[in-house]
């Protein structure tokens, strides 16, 4: 499935938040949101996955949800969202209980996001046993327990520390190899935009429009640190958003 967004902005009260978006979410591709802070890069989000409705503009689902789809658009979010009495599988269980499934199909579903995650031996632990990383991963492996057609992650890896970053991106792009999904992908860090993205969406600062569209053609299992055009890729970000920056300070300061 496909996700369209044509000419989508929006305002809170007087402010408005986001001009005349469009874009294409293609399926089997990650598309990175970047832009300064406040832009409205998660307010995209929600209104792409439902919880909000765009002032002025269209959201469009084109095609079909893959095989086994049980709930078409997913969110990962920040701070990983568990709940603290239930286990691991407990977690990853809830996504489930909505749906109408035997309980050997949601156990084969769990099981097989347990192992996707690397979580197998972590099963029965709580959350507070976890290191925000495994949290992190938990919150993955819900997610793709009802084998979304797109996943929407809003900043997923910003409460963790910088190894742990990294280690969870290399399980993002194994996940992704494996089995290609479609995802929205937000963030600050320009570093795992370019690990990560297909096509990366830069937002000006408030209100957010698109910038620029940069496309990535690389493999992403090819992407490793050191990699020049990546590198470059990760500069020319940086400029963009350094002057969007730039400006929104100076637009706080004269306010
Ligand atoms: N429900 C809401 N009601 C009123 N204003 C809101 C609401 N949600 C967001 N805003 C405002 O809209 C603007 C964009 O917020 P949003 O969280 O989408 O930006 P962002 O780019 O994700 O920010 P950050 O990078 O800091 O997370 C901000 O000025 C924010 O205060």
């Amino acid at each position: 499935m496909e996700l369209r967004l044509d000419g989508v902005s929006h305002a809170y009260g007087g402010t408005q938040v986001l001009r005349d978006i469009t874009l294409t979410v293609p399926e089997g591709k990650i598309v990175c949101i970047v832009g300064p802070s406040g832009c409205g890069k998660s307010t995209l989000l929600r209104m792409m996955g439902g919880l909000e409705r765009p002032d002025e503009g269209t959201i469009t689902q084109l095609g079909e949800p893959p095989e086994g789809c049980l709930n078409p658009l997913t969110y990962v979010f920040q701070d990983f969202a568990l709940l603290p009495w239930r286990s691991v599988e407990g977690n990853i269980s809830l996504a489930l209980e909505d749906h109408d499934l035997s309980k050997a199909r949601r156990a084969a579903i769990i099981e097989d996001v347990l192992a996707r995650t690397s979580l197998s031996d972590f099963a029965r632990a709580l959350p507070r046993q976890l290191s925000g990383g495994m949290k992190q991963r938990v919150a993955i492996a819900r997610a793709l327990a009802v084998n979304p057609a797109v996943m929407l992650l809003d900043e997923p890896l910003s409460a963790l520390d910088a190894q742990t970053r990294v280690l969870l991106m290399d399980d993002l792009v194994s996940l992704w190899t494996r089995a290609p999904f479609t995802a929205v992908y937000v963030t600050h860090n320009l570093a795992e935009a370019v690990r990560l993205g297909h096509r990366i969406v830069v937002l000006s600062r408030r209100p957010g429009a698109i910038r620029e569209v940069v496309e990535i053609d690389s493999d992403l299992g090819a992407r490793g640190e050191g990699d020049a055009k990546l590198e470059q890729v990760q500069t020319h970000l940086w400029h963009l958003m350094r002057d969007e920056a730039r400006a929104a300070d100076a637009e706080l300061a004269d306010a």
